[in-house]
C-alpha cells in the first residue's frame, strides 16, 4: 500500500526519525537522550498520521506540564502542520485529560482547588478527624506534639506519593491498617489514617463524585475508578474514537498516570501508540515517576513494544554531549556539525555573579545572532540579586516559574513594614500598589478581615472587598494596617512584625544588618501561613537576600528602601521581555534556548548529591543550543561539575 511520507519544513529528518515517523506497528517506545529530537520526532509521527487521513481530534498527545503541551504544539507548527490543525489535535496534560474524562463520566464538573492555602483547612480537618476516631485501636500512635496546621505541609507531600504510587489501591483489602503495615510501606500511621479521612472529607458524603479535586486528584480519581471497575475501557467517557495516542516526556509517568494510559490504550485497541522519554530526566521520583513505565512495566502490563533509537543530540555539540554524558554516566553522541560554546565563568561571590549576568544580558539585547538567553536557577531566591542588577542597568527581562522578586508577597511585606514604620509610602502611590501591600501584610500577620458589613461574603471575598476599600487612599491604608492588620494579627506574628518595625524605625543600618532578620524571624512567620516547608523556607531565603541587597547598597536604611521603590517603578516601566528570562529548571523542561546560563554551581549550592539533583542539572545543561555559561567559585566547584568534567579549561 502506498504510504507517502510527510515532508517536514525546516528540517531534514534522519533515517532514525523517518523510521519512527513511518512506523505502523501498534506499540512504539523511543528512549533517547535529551535533545535527541524526541518531541520533534513525535511531531513527525503525528504529522504522518494526519497525512494518512487521521482526523486531528482523533490524535491524543499527553504530557505532564502546560509548557510541555506548548512545546509539542510549537514543534508541530515548526515541522509544517498548519496552526489551525494543531489547535484541533488533543494535546493535553494528563491531569486535564483525566478531568475531562471524569466530567464526562460523572455528568457534571467538580470544583478544582488550585492552591495549597485553599486545601489546607480540609487537611487540618482530616487530621482532627483521624485523631478523634472513637473506635481507633492505636490512639497513641496518632498523638504528636505538632499542631495539625504544622503537619499539613508534610502530609500533602506524602499524599502526592500515595496518589502517584496508588499505595492504598495495592493493599490487600482484607488486611487492616496497622502501625506495622504503615511502617513497612514507609509512611507514618498518622499519615495513612489522615489520608483516609482526607479522602472521606473530599468525597463530601456524595456517593458518586468528590466535592472538590486538588492538583493530581483528577488522574488519581480516574485511575482509582479504573482499578475498582467503576469506569472501564468500554465506558463512553473513554471511547474517544482515537487513532493515535502519544506520550511525550514518558519519564514523568507514575503508577496513577500509567493506569490511565493503560485504560486509554485498552479503549482503543486499533489505535497506534508512541511514547518518548529519557530516564535521566526523572525529576519527580518522589511522586512515583519511574523509568520502568517505559520499560519492564510497559511490557508486562501493556505489551511488547517495538523500541526504536534516536542516537544523536540535534540540539548541541559533541563537546557538550561529552560533558552531560559524563554527568549522567552514559554514552552521548551529537551531530558533529553543531557547535555549542561552553564558558566556565569563575565567580567568587553571588554579587559578582549577578553583576556578570546583568552585563551578559545587556550585551545579549545588543546583538541579533542569538535569540533567547535563559538563566536557570535552582531556587527562586537566587533571582533577587540578579534581578536587582538587571534593574540597576535597566535591562528588560522576564521571569518564568516564579514571580519577579519585587512582586513576591514577602518583598511587599518588608517594604510595607518600612512604609508604615517610617511613614514613607514612596512607591505605593497608586491604589493597586497599596492593595498588594495590604494583602501581603494580611497574609503574614494571620489577621482575618472581620466586619459586620462583610459577614455575608466568604473570607476571600471579604478580604478583597475590605482591601479594595482601604487601599483607595493613603490615610485609609494606614488606618487599615493599624486597625485590621496589627491589632488582629496572631500574637506571635504581631510580636515579630513590631520588632522588625522597631529596627526599621531606628534608621540605623548597623542595627538593621545585625538584627532585622532575627527580629522578623521570617521562617517562623512563614511556617504559620504556608503549608509546605519548602515554601516557608523560600520566603525566608528571599527575605535574607533582600536584606543582603539592602545592606550592600551602603546608602542607609532609608536609602535602600527608596531604591527598592525606584526599582519597582523601573520594573513597571520595562517592556515585558522574552529574550532574557530567569526561570526555574522545572519550568524549562522540554524547552531549548540559544544561550543558557547556570549560576550558583559552587560546592553545596545545587542541593545535595541526590539523583534528583543530578537529573535537574542534566535537564538544565541540556537546554542549551549555541552557548552554555556555567558559573562557580573555581576553588570549590559543585561535585556535579566535577563529575561532568567541567572544572578545568574546556
Ligand atoms: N532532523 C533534524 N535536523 C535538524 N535539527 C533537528 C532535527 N530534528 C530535530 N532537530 C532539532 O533538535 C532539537 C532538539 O529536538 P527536540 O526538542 O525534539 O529533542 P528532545 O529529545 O525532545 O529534547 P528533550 O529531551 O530536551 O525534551 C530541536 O532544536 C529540533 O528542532
Amino acid at each position: 500500500m502506498s504510504d507517502p511520507a510527510f515532508q517536514p519544513t525546516h528540517i531534514t529528518p534522519s533515517e532514525e526519525q523517518i523510521a519512527i515517523q513511518r512506523h505502523r506497528g501498534r506499540l512504539l517506545l523511543v528512549e533517547a537522550n535529551a535533545g535527541a529530537a524526541k518531541t520533534t520526532t513525535l511531531a513527525l509521527r503525528i504529522a504522518q498520521a494526519l497525512q494518512r487521513g487521521a482526523e486531528p481530534q482523533t490524535v491524543l498527545a499527553l504530557t505532564y506540564t502546560a509548557p510541555a503541551v506548548a512545546a509539542l504544539k510549537e514543534r508541530l507548527a515548526h515541522v509544517g502542520v498548519p496552526r489551525a490543525t494543531v489547535q484541533q489535535l488533543r494535546i493535553q496534560t494528563f491531569e486535564a485529560f483525566a478531568l475531562g474524562v471524569l466530567t464526562q463520566a460523572e455528568g457534571t464538573k467538580t470544583q478544582v482547588v488550585t492552591s495549597h492555602e485553599q486545601v489546607r483547612p480540609y487537611v487540618v480537618r482530616a487530621i482532627d478527624m483521624a485523631q478523634s476516631m472513637p473506635e481507633e485501636r492505636y490512639p497513641e500512635e496518632l498523638m504528636t506534639d505538632a499542631t495539625p496546621g504544622n503537619l499539613v505541609e508534610g502530609l500533602l507531600k506524602s499524599f502526592d506519593v500515595l496518589k502517584g504510587r496508588m499505595v492504598f489501591e495495592h493493599l490487600d483489602p482484607e488486611e487492616g491498617l496497622t502501625p506495622q503495615l504503615a511502617d513497612e510501606l514507609g509512611f507514618g500511621y498518622l499519615t495513612m489514617r489522615a489520608w483516609r479521612c482526607n479522602e472521606f472529607i473530599r468525597k463530601g458524603g456524595h456517593p458518586d463524585r468528590p466535592e472538590f479535586r486538588f492538583d493530581g486528584d483528577g488522574v488519581y480519581d480516574l485511575a482509582r475508578m479504573l482499578l475498582t471497575g467503576e469506569i472501564d475501557a468500554g465506558d463512553t467517557a473513554l471511547q474517544l474514537g482515537l487513532s493515535l495516542i502519544c506520550v511525550d516526556e514518558m519519564h514523568d509517568v507514575n503508577r496513577a498516570a500509567f493506569t490511565v494510559l493503560k485504560a486509554v490504550l485498552a479503549a482503543h485497541p486499533r489505535a497506534g501508540f508512541v511514547g518518548v522519554g529519557d530516564r535521566d530526566q526523572v525529576i519527580h521520583s518522589q511522586t512515583g515517576a519511574e523509568a520502568g513505565f517505559m520499560g519492564e512495566h510497559f511490557t508486562a502490563e501493556i505489551g511488547q513494544p517495538t523500541v526504536l533509537p534516536l542516537t544523536q543530540s540535534r540540539r548541541f555539540s559533541p563537546q557538550l554531549a561529552r560533558h552531560v554524558g559524563a554527568l549522567a554516566r552514559k554514552p552521548y553522541a551529537a551531530d558533529a556539525a553543531l557547535h555549542t560554546a561552553i564558558q566556565l565563568a569563575p565567580c567568587e561571590s553571588h554579587r559578582l555573579a549577578a553583576a556578570f549576568i546583568a552585563r551578559l544580558a545587556q550585551s545579549h539585547h545588543q546583538q541579533q545572532a542569538l535569540a533567547s538567553l535563559r538563566v536557570l536557577l535552582r531556587h527562586p531566591a537566587q533571582s533577587v540579586l540578579i534581578e536587582h542588577e538587571l534593574l540597576r542597568l535597566g535591562v528588560p527581562y522576564g521571569a518564568v516559574g516564579f514571580a519577579p522578586y519585587l512582586e513576591r508577597a514577602e518583598t511587599l511585606l518588608v517594604r510595607g513594614l518600612y512604609a508604615y514604620a517610617c511613614d514613607d509610602f514612596t512607591g505605593f502611590e497608586d491604589a493597586a500598589q497599596r492593595a498588594g501591600l495590604l494583602d501581603a501584610l494580611l497574609l503574614f500577620s494571620g489577621a482575618k478581615v472581620d466586619s459586620i458589613e462583610l459577614r455575608h461574603l466568604d473570607s476571600t471575598e471579604a478580604q478583597r472587598a475590605a482591601v479594595g476599600e482601604a487601599s483607595a487612599s493613603l490615610d485609609s491604608t494606614r488606618t487599615f494596617i493599624e486597625a485590621h492588620v496589627l491589632r488582629s494579627a496572631n500574637a506571635g506574628a504581631r510580636r515579630r512584625l513590631e520588632a522588625a518595625m522597631a529596627v526599621l524605625r531606628s534608621n540605623d543600618i548597623d542595627a538593621f544588618e545585625a538584627s532585622f532578620l532575627t527580629a522578623l524571624d521570617a521562617l517562623a512567620l512563614a511556617t504559620r501561613v504556608f503549608v509546605r516547608r519548602q515554601d516557608a523556607e523560600q520566603v525566608a531565603d528571599n527575605i535574607a537576600q533582600l536584606h543582603r541587597v539592602a545592606v550592600a547598597e551602603g546608602t542607609g536604611v532609608d536609602g535602600a528602601f527608596r531604591l527598592f521603590s525606584a526599582m519597582a517603578q523601573a520594573r513597571r516601566r520595562l517592556r515585558a521581555n522574552e529574550r532574557v528570562v530567569l526561570s526555574g529548571i522545572e519550568a524549562a523542561k522540554g524547552l531549548e534556548f540559544d544561550h543558557v546560563v547556570i549560576p550558583h554551581l559552587s560546592q553545596g549550592e545545587f542541593g545535595d548529591g541526590s539523583a534528583e539533583n543530578r537529573n535537574l542539572l542534566y535537564v538544565a545543561m541540556t537546554r542549551a543550543r549555541c552557548r552554555l555559561t556555567v558559573m562557580h567559585d573555581t576553588g570549590r566547584p559543585s561535585r556535579f561539575l566535577k563529575d561532568a568534567e567541567m572544572t578545568g579549561p574546556t
